[in-house]
């Protein structure tokens, strides 16, 4: 499925494109943290996807430090003005970064403000439509630009219609979660100057206070919403998310669940994919024990390549897949793993 059609030749809007990217620790570096603050991997490629929009500015928008290696890696994704505000921890409630996106709006007064499509980056959306009194919409892909409106494809009633939108209203910049885009993302270029943008905080967003914050066990590998391949965790895979991770390591792959799998506490919620989870598009998906409800697979509706190993022959994940195992788990991931390994050798 495409997604934001990067570098492809149509109709493009004369104002510029906002971006809100999230910044994030190289897993590497964690020792260094602040310093090496980098844009996500998904965030520039919706950076990426956003240059096929514009003959304008694409205006990065960053919470946090922004050296001059995110900086540089956010220009070689096509962003030509870089803006950043560090909030500090306030900087990841999502009523203070739609404060932070419609201060950018007002700054930059973009054709439209995009975000990521995660639980996060739809609550920020959300927000920010309703302060600028503009239209909202989460979950879309394939955007592009008619007759000098927005248009986006959007799956509905859990996958089963797909729709095309048109977003939007006179005078007003709708705000857009858009699905984690599936596109190369340039290597980094010569940085661009970072500008300091005024936050207007909303009363609303300072009579929240964080008392205290605990950090949730998160899934090792790379990250969910942005990751090229993912391995999902069913419930057929029995709690023993070891057996999942001995094949998303060696893939370099990103481990998803259903919904079950986090209800059982095997893997934190963050990790859900589908309706009521994260919505992912990654080139290859591989679900383990998956049985393939309507709620799970409608967040993976811009997977590219759908492997499925399950034990039932009738379960409805096979009727999406373009790779089926019938059979268990436990024999047949280990045969995977022994290939991969073989293939590598
Ligand atoms: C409003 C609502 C929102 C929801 N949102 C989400 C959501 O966002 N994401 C989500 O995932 N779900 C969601 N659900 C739940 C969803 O409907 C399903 O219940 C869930 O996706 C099923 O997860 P599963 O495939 O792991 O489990 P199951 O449906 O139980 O499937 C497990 C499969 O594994 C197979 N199996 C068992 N043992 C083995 C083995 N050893 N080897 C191989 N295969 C084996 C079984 O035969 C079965 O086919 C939602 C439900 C509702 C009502």
């Amino acid at each position: 499925m495409t997604e934001i059609p990067a570098g492809s030749v149509g109709e493009t809007f004369d104002a510029p494109v906002l971006v809100l990217v999230d910044l994030e620790t190289p897993r590497a570096s964690a020792a260094e943290a602040v310093s090496l603050l980098a844009p996500s991997r998904a965030g520039l490629a919706l950076v990426a996807g956003a240059a096929a929009l514009t003959r304008a500015d694409v205006v990065a928008l960053a919470l946090g430090p922004v050296g001059a290696d995110a900086s540089a890696a956010l220009a070689g994704a096509g962003a030509t003005r870089v803006l950043a505000a560090d909030l500090g921890q306030a900087g990841t409630q999502a009523g203070v970064v739609a404060d932070a996106l419609v201060s950018a709006v007002r700054t930059v007064k973009p054709a439209v403000a995009l975000v990521l499509s995660d639980y996060h980056g739809k609550e920020v959306a959300a927000r920010a439509a309703v302060l600028l009194g503009s239209a909202c919409t989460a979950d879309a892909s394939d955007l592009r630009v008619r007759e000098g409106a927005l248009t986006a494809s959007k799956t509905v009633l859990s996958g089963s219609w797909s729709t095309t939108l048109r977003i939007g209203g006179a005078g007003t910049t709708p705000v857009v979660a858009v699905r984690a885009p599936e596109v190369e993302v340039p290597g980094p270029a010569a940085p661009v100057a970072v500008e300091a943008l005024d936050v207007v905080l909303t009363p609303e967003s300072l009579a929240v206070r964080v008392v205290s914050r605990e950090p949730a066990p998160t899934a090792s590998g790379p990250d969910l919403a942005g990751a090229r391949t993912v391995v999902v965790a069913g419930r057929g895979v029995g709690g023993d998310i070891d057996l999942v991770r001995s094949l998303a390591d060696p893939l370099g792959a990103a481990v998803g669940a259903t919904r079950v799998v986090c209800d059982e506490g095997w893997l934190e919620r963050s990790a859900q994919v589908g309706q009521t989870g994260v919505s992912i598009a990654p080139r290859l998906y591989i679900g383990l024990g998956v049985s393939g409800a309507i709620h799970h697979t409608s967040g993976i509706q811009g997977a590219g390549t759908v492997v499925a190993v399950c034990d039932d022959a009738e379960a409805p994940i096979f009727q999406m897949a373009d790779f089926g195992v019938v059979g268990d788990v436990t024999t047949v991931v280990p045969q995977l793993v022994e290939e991969l390994d073989r293939l590598r050798a």
